[in-house]
């Protein structure tokens, strides 16, 4: 049937024009002798997320543009392949459920759990190089396109590593739905994983709201609530899409609507470093139905946002659209108003999401690439100044974060020193919030959507 190949890659001609644009940050390897048959290789391959699903995450997406739930979305910066493995898998699903129940708790409302995860192998970088010792190399851009290591093997292009990103994303995957719908995310014991948090004596500013969120699930037992319910939970997939060879390889055509669906994730967003607006990333995420993520820095005009809203979200289609802001800590409160105005204005109704780390890297004085917890927090709370003050809705959080006790961000209330980054900093590319930072994170953010119920 023409236009439509459900079993294999759309033929949809249009989804072919980003290959005529101007297109950043992508690997060299179309000359590879591998490069045709891996991406015949990743055509013939299944779906990794079937539309339905897709369209299920734009409905509770348009909910969040509209004030009615709060979107957490966190990962790695760079998963890698070694590091798919059972226990980080469910150590970074388990924490992002313990941060949703918390935020649930003080937002009263639903919240979105979507990781960055199974598929977040695509890295931007600032340099197409590195050196090291007077050697100068290719940079890492991330395990779909070439290796960590030092060694010009390692750091050459090979399209082959798209297929074992693909392999990889499909078992992170069946684990994250084997958590999630098979019991493993019980109410009740992410409830009581969120007490071993509180042990901590470092955590007792938390313990009112920890005992309040205690409370509320024993008076929901004592109801008689349907916990037999509350032992599955929805959990989307997202990463951003850079890697335009990969994600055109995964683009179907949904046999329901005859719509492309790109199936490498439910959600998926353009970088910083590829959103220009007749480049080749904004053209291809426009043909494909999932929703669409755009992170916005501190360069942004509003005029930017609202081509970027008509190339988009033509039709003004509530969930198709989220806007990450990562103004950085210092520009947050006098970048981020105008913009807020002038797309609220425009009548668009898009997801203001806050990613308050890319905003906020500096180099520790032993030269690692770190965050201080401190301006997290303090972009966060911009964020929410920014949006209170314009009466418009703070709808999420983007966060780098592991499940894993590693060092690589400073502070916290149990806090992390640069000291501990030669034996605990694990990250590839940027650093990342580990457990009891992100579940800090959660309770200070809970507290700050508390308030705005009771202002309400
Ligand atoms: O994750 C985001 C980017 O890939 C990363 O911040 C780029 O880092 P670089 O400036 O070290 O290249
Ligand atoms: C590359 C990233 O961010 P940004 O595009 O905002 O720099 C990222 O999210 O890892
Ligand atoms: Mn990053």
């Amino acid at each position: 049937m023409p236009g439509r190949s459900p079993a294999g890659p759309a033929a949809d001609p249009d989804l072919d024009i980003w290959r005529t644009l101007p297109i950043a940050q992508q690997p060299t390897w179309s000359e590879h002798a591998h490069y045709a048959e891996s991406i015949a290789e990743l055509g013939s391959r299944p779906p990794l997320v079937f539309a339905g699903e897709v369209d299920v995450l734009r409905e509770r997406l348009a909910a969040a543009a509209q004030g009615k739930a709060f979107l957490l979305q966190g990962g790695d910066c760079a998963e890698t392949f070694a590091g798919a493995t059972a226990d980080k898998i469910s150590a970074r699903v388990k924490t992002i459920l313990q941060m949703a129940v918390v935020l649930t708790y003080g937002a009263s409302m639903p919240v979105i759990k979507m990781g960055r995860m199974a598929g977040q192998f695509a890295k931007p970088r600032s340099s197409n190089d590195e050196t090291r010792d007077g050697v100068t190399l290719p940079a890492f851009r991330g395990e779909i396109v070439n290796g960590f290591d030092f060694t010009p093997e390692s750091r050459a292009h090979d399209p082959r590593r798209m297929v074992e990103a693909y392999n990889t994303s499909s078992s992170t995957l069946n684990l994250i739905r084997a958590f999630t719908q098979g019991g493993f995310a019980d109410l009740r014991s992410v409830h009581s994983w969120n007490k071993g948090f509180m042990a901590n004596p470092a955590h007792t500013a938390y313990e009112q709201l920890a005992g309040e969120i205690d409370r509320a699930v024993r008076f929901m037992d004592a109801c008689g609530a349907d916990f037999e319910a509350l032992k599955r939970t929805e959990f989307f997939a997202s990463h951003e899409a850079l890697l335009l060879d990969y994600e055109r390889a995964l683009t179907r055509t949904d046999s329901r609507t005859s719509q492309p669906y790109d199936t490498s994730g439910h959600f998926l967003w353009i970088g910083e470093r590829t959103r220009q607006l007749d480049g080749a990333h904004v053209d291809f995420l426009s043909r494909v139905r999932n929703p669409i993520g755009v992170k916005l820095g501190p360069n942004t005009t509003p005029e930017d946002a609202l081509a970027l809203i008509e190339k988009l979200d033509p039709n003004r289609e509530p969930g198709r659209l989220t806007f990450i802001t990562r103004m950085g800590a210092k520009n947050i409160r006098e970048k981020l108003p105008n913009l807020v105005q002038k797309v609220t204005e425009s009548g668009a109704q898009v997801l203001w999401v806050t990613d308050p780390m890319h905003g906020n890297t500096v180099t520790s004085e032993n030269g690692y690439k770190t965050r201080k917890f401190d301006d997290v927090m303090d972009e966060v709370r911009g964020f929410f100044e920014v949006h209170d003050s314009l009466g418009t809705y703070p709808g999420g959080l983007h966060v780098e974060m592991t499940g894993d006790d590693v060092a690589e961000c400073l502070g916290g209330a149990d806090p992390i020193r640069q000291e501990q980054f030669d034996d605990l900093y694990e990250s590839v590319c940027d650093p990342r919030l580990n457990h009891k930072q992100s579940l800090e994170m959660a309770f200070l953010v809970s507290g700050a959507l508390a308030k705005r119920g009771i202002q309400s």
